[in-house]
């Protein structure tokens, strides 16, 4: 838990495709991009430009194993301790970080985003606030086609086989049962105008408290 002095940590989880970077947005443009620090997980996995491109695309990309969460920890501490980090840039499309990083400066909110930051139970005790997004899986599918052809450099076959043999199984061991962890479950992600009044409302009130 953050005391007086120390930024605020907010975690967003769901499953792919469930509106998590919606409702981060909201987030972002509701409190200020000048008071937040965003974090998406998806930024922390592995750096594998060791590998060949085919052994790299055969990653279970879905097990906690694929990302580096201890970096994205101690990046969060260091956040909390308002010092600087400098994230990895991630490239989906050649399942690998690219050389860059992005500076990101403390900021009394901390948003951290992502499918396993509930279930990571080192990540899992940093967040002040637990948010979870719950979306029915016949939808997260039908965007994740939508976006994978478009923005990530996939096949229709790819997103299909990587879904039967990765990313619902995983959802199902590792996604899913996190969802106990939240504090709130929100149906409709961003869309849903009640429950992202609420959840800034609470923020605006542990701002308050910093102040
Ligand atoms: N409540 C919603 N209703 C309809 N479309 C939505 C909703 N939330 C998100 N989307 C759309 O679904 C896609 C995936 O949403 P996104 O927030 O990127 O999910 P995630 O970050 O969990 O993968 C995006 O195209 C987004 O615009
Ligand atoms: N090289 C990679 C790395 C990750 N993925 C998939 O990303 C999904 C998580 O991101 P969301 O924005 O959808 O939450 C996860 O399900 C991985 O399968 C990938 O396809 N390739």
């Amino acid at each position: 838990m953050s005391d007086n002095s120390s930024p605020i940590v907010i975690g967003i989880a769901g499953g792919t495709g469930s509106g998590k970077t919606t409702v981060a947005n909201v987030i972002l443009n509701r409190v200020g991009k000048q008071r937040i620090a965003y974090l998406p997980h998806d930024a922390y996995y592995r750096d594998l430009h060791d590998l060949p491109y085919e052994q790299r695309a055969a990653i279970n990309f879905d097990h906690p194993n694929s990302l580096e969460s201890e970096l994205m920890t101690a990046h969060i501490l260091r956040l909390k301790q308002w010092e600087a980090v400098d994230i990895p840039v991630y490239d989906f499309s050649i399942h690998t970080r690219t050389e860059k990083t992005i500076r990101v400066e403390p900021r009394p909110v901390i948003l951290v985003e992502g499918i396993l930051i509930f279930a990571e139970p080192e990540l899992r005790k940093l967040f002040d606030v637990k948010i979870f997004v719950d979306t029915d899986a016949d939808i997260r599918f039908i965007r994740r086609l939508e976006r994978d052809i478009t923005e990530r450099g996939r096949t229709t076959d790819m997103v299909v086989n990587q879904y039967m043999a990765t990313v619902r199984p995983m959802h199902l061991e590792f996604v899913e049962p996190s969802k106990r962890y939240a504090h709130v479950i929100i149906p409709e992600g961003g869309l849903n105008e009640v429950a992202m009044d609420m959840i800034i409302a609470r923020i605006e009130a542990l701002l308050q408290k910093m102040d």
